[in-house]
């Protein structure tokens, strides 16, 4: 069995038997404020008043209309930018800034271009030096294995087409065998058929490490594909307008997309981000 897979039988024998099990991360109230481009000393709300519960192993999807506030929310929970009000806790600790359970991928590869595949992905491990050489070695091989890129760990990035450097990147955020994983778009630029492969592939290596996942996306195709759940935001400042559940079996093959239950589910999202609000 997968971790993913132990750790949801795990929740779910202990939701029967009525043990409580605590969310991987909590927002309680959450709200975040930038300061405002348009007039000085003033504030802009980009998140407000967000609560929810994300449980460890599960794979969430965040859609919403364009500025709503998603990237400003995943930033928060990297620990990037600051709560202005309310709380981010993970596993019941509050978020004061970046640290190594977490690990964000971006849309666009964020490689070092003077370094090779394998010093790129070693970077985390590199500045947290907790692995030998030998280990790191080891570690860097199974990574490039996993995201398919055995042979090309002494290339540099520029020789690499953009699938390949965003799976460079995605190993680079495993690297640090991160329990929450937080993806910003990471396929948005890619061609329709690496992006598909680019989907299978991190299902594959989500079921197979098991880490709680937070995706990003302006694609409710891919967020049926890959979600257990899709949390929808409302336009900005971005609250939680709605989660819809996917239940799906897994794993699942981009054929799921072709069946009825796929297309009833892209349609709920669809009708969730084109409602008009009620006044
Ligand atoms: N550094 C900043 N300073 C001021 N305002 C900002 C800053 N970054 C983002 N914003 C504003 O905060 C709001 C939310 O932006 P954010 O990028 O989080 O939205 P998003 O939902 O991820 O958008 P998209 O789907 O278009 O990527 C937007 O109105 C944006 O203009």
């Amino acid at each position: 069995m997968s971790r993913s897979s132990a750790a949801r039988s795990a929740t779910n024998a202990a939701t029967a038997t009525g043990d409580e099990i605590s969310p991987h991360l909590v927002a309680r109230g959450v709200g975040i404020q930038y300061p405002s481009p348009d007039a000085e000393g003033g504030v802009f709300t980009a998140v407000d008043g967000v609560d929810l519960e994300v449980r460890h192993g599960e794979f969430v999807v965040v859609v919403g209309p364009s500025g709503c506030g998603k990237t400003t929310f995943l930033h928060s929970v990297a620990g990037l930018i600051p709560t202005t009000s309310g709380e981010l806790l993970l596993s019941g600790t509050p978020i004061r800034g970046p640290g190594p359970e977490r690990a964000l991928v971006f849309q666009q590869p964020s490689l070092l271009p003077w370094r090779t595949v394998r010093r790129n992905v070693s970077y985390g491990p590199d500045l947290q030096g907790t692995l030998g050489r030998a280990e790191l070695r080891e570690r860097v091989d199974d990574l490039l294995r996993l995201v398919g890129l055995e042979g090309f760990g002494n290339r540099f990035p520029s020789t690499l087409s953009g699938g390949m450097q965003q799976r460079v990147n995605l190993a680079r955020a495993l690297a640090v065998e991160p329990e929450l994983l937080l993806l910003d778009e990471p396929f948005a630029a890619l061609d329709a058929q690496t992006r598909e492969r680019m989907q299978a592939e991190l299902l594959q290596i989500w079921e197979q490490l098991g880490m709680t996942a937070i995706f990003v996306t302006h694609d409710i195709k891919e967020a049926v594909l890959l979600a257990d759940r899709v949390l929808v935001f409302t336009a900005g400042p971005g609250r939680v307008k709605t989660w819809i559940d996917v239940d799906l079996p897994r794993p699942r093959k981009p054929e799921a997309s072709r069946e009825e239950a796929f297309h009833s589910l892209e349609d709920r999202i669809w009708d969730e981000l084109h409602q008009t609000p009620t006044p």
